[in-house]
């Protein structure tokens, strides 16, 4: 017999009542990456689900345009749901979405294509309704996650190339990074400051010589720590495997060196090294097909695309069971992400690798949450035990930061753009060399 379910007969319902979303815009410096430079203000968008219960909760996801008219769609749909039910909210987001209209892109300028539109929205839903669920029982969200299984959270320190300042400003607190020395220095500074016991250097942006050259100085000054690359699908196979060959033993495992599945596969045909992907595998879609081509090992998860903090729990049990090893992506991000990063991560015994986190090229004085909780040691940071996410939002500076957004003048992430205005010969080219 099959029964039809009706919400009214479940009580003690928490309804959403409304939801706010604030875009807001923080400092950014100029990282280069394979398709441009980091521009001089990181976009996000903040939202705030309330209920009939008088608890709200947050969430942190992209800031462009078309992301943020994506959200206030979804948004309207939302009105009467109940908190508890996720799977209510995301076939809710669906049928919103089903007639989006809506051009534009959602703030990965470029280099995270073909990811779920759905899953992309949900993300900070789902993540504000944990928040709200965890507030009202009183535990932390990765304890709705299953339950923590460390008490804190490795993350590896994310190098980049980058000039000293943005033109016109003065020089940031990292300085210039434009060879292997540069490169070592930054390193140097990211592991004292912060502890981190692995790297990750951005590649694409120099020709593959330099950029080996670059690996090999990491090495010599860090002989213990796990080294990774990542040139954003900018080499060729050939290039991929003449650079996974000269690096093999070198590093713990070689991201996205070639676009597409295909391209992948025929790489790790020759690569003995394992091959990471935050590129060619970016949603449920995906995995089929890179499974049965064998075209990676490492699936690079970020709950901003994988449709949030459960369903990125869903592909943690698909790598599981495929064998597959499982690390964790970041773009630019302020505290709710790395809040809701921490919890996630804490919760999925099989995170194999310490997570990639933007954290530190954000200026310390500028967040959203109240300082204290996330704080980094020995490259780690707390599980927040807090009730919910376990931080609390500064209102002011939420405000400050939306201020931010409304001068700043940038509505979308435009490395390319930026790059262009500053170098207009400037050409976008994917594989590069
Ligand atoms: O593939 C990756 O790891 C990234 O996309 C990381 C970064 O977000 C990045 O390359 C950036 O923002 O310039
Ligand atoms: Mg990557």
């Amino acid at each position: 017999m099959t029964t039809t379910f009706n919400p009214a007969q479940h009580l003690n319902q928490v309804r959403i009542t409304g939801v706010t979303i604030t875009p807001v815009a923080f400092k950014d410096p100029p990282l280069l990456n394979t398709v441009g430079v980091h521009e001089p203000f990181a976009l996000r968008a903040i939202i705030e689900v309330l209920t009939d219960s008088g608890v709200s909760g947050f969430g942190e996801t992209y800031g462009d345009a078309g992301h943020l008219a994506r959200l206030q769609l979804a948004a309207a749909s939302l009105a009467g749901v109940d908190v508890f039910n996720i799977n209510t909210l995301r076939s809710r987001i669906a049928q919103a979405l089903s007639v989006d209209t809506i051009e534009g892109g959602h703030g990965m300028s470029g280099m995270v294509t073909g990811s779920s539109t759905a899953d992309r929205v949900l993300s900070a839903f789902d993540v504000a309704a944990l928040d709200i669920q965890g507030k009202l029982l009183g535990r932390p969200v990765s304890d709705l996650l299953g339950g923590a299984v460390r008490d804190s959270v490795q993350f590896s320190g994310y190098l980049f190339y980058k000039w000293a300042g943005h033109p016109g400003q003065e020089e940031d607190r990292w300085g210039a990074a434009l060879d292997p020395e540069g490169i070592v220095r930054q390193a140097r500074a990211m592991v004292d400051f912060y502890g981190f016991g692995a790297l990750k250097l951005k590649a694409g942006v120099f020709p593959p010589e330099e950029e080996i050259a670059a690996i090999h100085a990491l090495r010599a000054e860090f002989p213990d720590l796990p080294l990774r690359i990542d040139p954003n699908a900018a080499w060729t196979v050939e290039t991929s495997i003449r650079v996974g060959k000269e690096l093999d033993g070198v590093l713990e495992y070689l991201e996205d060196p070639t676009p597409g599945i295909g391209g992948m596969a025929a790489v790790r045909r020759e690569v003995g090294m394992p091959l990471a992907t935050n590129m060619c595998v970016v949603s449920f879609a995906d995995v089929a097909p890179a499974v049965a081509a064998g075209a990676v090992d490492v699936i690079l998860s970020d709950h901003h695309f994988w449709g949030g903090l459960r369903r990125s729990q869903f592909l943690a049990g698909i790598t599981e069971t495929f064998g597959l090893g499982l690390s964790m992506h970041s773009n630019s991000h302020l505290g709710i992400s790395l809040a809701a990063m921490v919890h996630l991560a804490a919760a999925t015994p099989n995170l194999d690798y310490a997570c990639d986190t933007h954290w530190p090229w954000k200026d310390p004085e500028e967040d959203v949450i109240e300082g204290g909780v996330l704080r980094f040691t020995d490259g780690a940071v707390g599980v927040p035990t807090a009730p919910g996410l376990g931080i609390t939002v500064d209102r002011d500076a939420l405000e400050r930061l939306h201020r931010q957004y409304l001068d700043c003048g940038l509505r979308s992430r435009d490395d390319t753009g930026y790059m262009q205005r500053l170098h207009p010969s400037y050409q976008l080219q994917s594989p590069r060399w």
